[in-house]
């Protein structure tokens, strides 16, 4: 039997991997009875943030990685692509529908128990992944840090507002996606640099809420837009707004454009790309209704920033995810220190993957660290004076030999992908 502490994205996909391989799988969450800051049901893998989980481009890093979670067996991939809404090349979901159609797999899995309780001491010598994620209760918390013997660490992050699609003005919001790739499924709203500077303004002086040293802790990739546009009035036409390849017209480049996504099947929800905020919830109202074809709209879900718990894991985790110290208990997700959705259900993957070997005593071996699952592994697993929690990136991989720029990124697929079919052929 394995206990997996938190039915999130590493915990579910963790506990759907063991219980096909027919191990008795004991699955602890703590919702409803106790919340965290920021989920908002009791489904299981609720995405918390963006509907998104990214590129599906198959030279990309995530869609790499993506492509080598199918092949080990992947419920959250599955369950991404049954509730799949548009988004141009982007995998991008229905966030209840992705949710609901996990928990009822879960939940009617003969070999998984879900258990809503919360957990707050780990037994060492019990077959555990530690799954609760970068909202983990306090006591667990604690017990995770004595366990391993490491200081707490957290960074901040933040979720970006979600508007009610009926409330947009079509008027000026228009269908496109960035150079036309994919199918047109982003909503742009175009500025002129009058618009942009107006807004700009308004953003960088807005009232913010709370968390005086966030500024120092912030998560590079997932920056409130006041911060980042307070490094310069160019940053954001750069970043989220930048308007090139989003032309309504040919020739006519707005200064500045504004992205939503849809958020739900019925395409009445929609977020407001790369718009993480920490503004006062008033403040974020009177900004966004700035934003031309916005200024009527009805914000649903307001942007929020809190703190984000992870594991300094190079000396405490193995290329396996398994602790170095005591060799039954795994730990998954983003409080094993990668970072994003997709990472952190490969990482609960991997996890399942290495434990299901450790407990029908199989040799035990890492994921090769050319595949973008055992990269990222590596990343956790090895010593790092600046350790930061990571996505998938083609960074993490080991250098090509000689080749052609322009070639970088299918080598690398080609290699990954060869690689994958060996070790998984050499691990039955
Ligand atoms: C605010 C915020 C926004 C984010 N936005 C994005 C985004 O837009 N895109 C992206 O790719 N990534 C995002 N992330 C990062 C990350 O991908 C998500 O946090 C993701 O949900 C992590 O998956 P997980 O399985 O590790 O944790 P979770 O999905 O959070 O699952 C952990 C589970 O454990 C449960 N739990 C906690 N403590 C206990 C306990 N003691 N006993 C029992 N159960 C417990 C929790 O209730 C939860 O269900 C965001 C993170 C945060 C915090």
């Amino acid at each position: 039997m394995v206990k997996i502490i938190g039915a999130g994205l590493a915990g579910s996909e963790a506990a759907w991997y063991l219980a096909n391989k027919g191990i008795k799988v004991k699955l602890y969450e703590m919702r409803p009875f106790v919340k965290t800051d920021i989920h908002q049901t009791s489904d299981f893998a609720e995405l918390v943030c963006s509907n998104s989980l990214r590129s599906n481009d198959p030279l990309n890093a995530v869609g790499m990685l993506k492509n080598e979670m199918i092949q080990i067996g992947s419920l959250i991939l599955e369950a991404a692509y049954a509730t799949q809404v548009k988004a141009g090349s982007s995998l991008a979901v229905d966030r209840y529908g992705f949710s609901e159609y996990i928990t009822n797999k879960i939940r009617n899995h003969e070999n998984i128990e879900v258990i809503n309780e919360e957990v707050k001491e780990i037994d060492k010598d019990a077959y555990t992944i530690v799954a609760a994620g970068p909202l983990a209760s306090s006591d667990l918390t604690n017990e995770i840090q004595s366990l391993f013997g490491v200081k707490k660490l957290h960074f901040f992050d933040a979720v970006a507002p979600i508007i009610d699609g009926s409330t947009i003005n079509y008027d000026i919001a228009y269908l496109k996606s960035r150079y036309d790739k994919g199918e047109a499924a982003y909503l742009n709203c175009p500025m002129t640099k009058e618009q942009y500077e107006t807004f700009y303004e308004a953003l960088t002086t807005a009232e913010r809420a709370g968390f005086k040293d966030f500024e120092v802790n912030v998560f590079e990739g997932c920056m409130p837009v006041e911060i980042m546009a307070g490094r310069g009035i160019e940053t954001l036409l750069y970043g989220p707004l930048k308007p090139v390849g989003l032309e309504k017209e040919p020739g006519q480049r707005p200064h500045a454009v504004i992205q939503l996504r849809q958020d739900d099947a019925a395409s009445s929800l929609y977020n407001i790309v790369g718009f993480q905020t920490n503004l006062k919830w008033s403040e974020q109202k009177r900004v966004i209704q700035l934003i031309p074809g916005l200024e009527n709209a009805s914000i649903v879900r307001y942007g929020v920033m809190h703190k984000n718990t992870y594991l300094e894991s190079p000396g405490v985790l193995n290329r396996m995810y398994q602790s170095i110290a005591h060799d039954k208990v795994f730990v998954a997700g983003q409080i094993s220190g990668v970072e994003g959705y997709v990472e952190s259900a490969a990482s609960g993957l991997s996890a399942a993957f290495h434990m299901e070997r450790l407990i029908n005593q199989k040799v035990l071996k890492p994921f090769p660290e050319d595949t973008m699952i055992g990269a990222m592994a590596r990343y956790i697993a090895t010593p790092n004076k600046s350790f930061n929690p990571i996505n998938a990136n083609l960074g993490i991989l080991p250098e090509l030999a000689k080749h052609k720029k322009k070639e970088r990124k299918m080598l690398y697929k080609e290699r990954a992908e060869a690689s994958l079919a060996s070790y998984l052929s050499e691990m039955i």
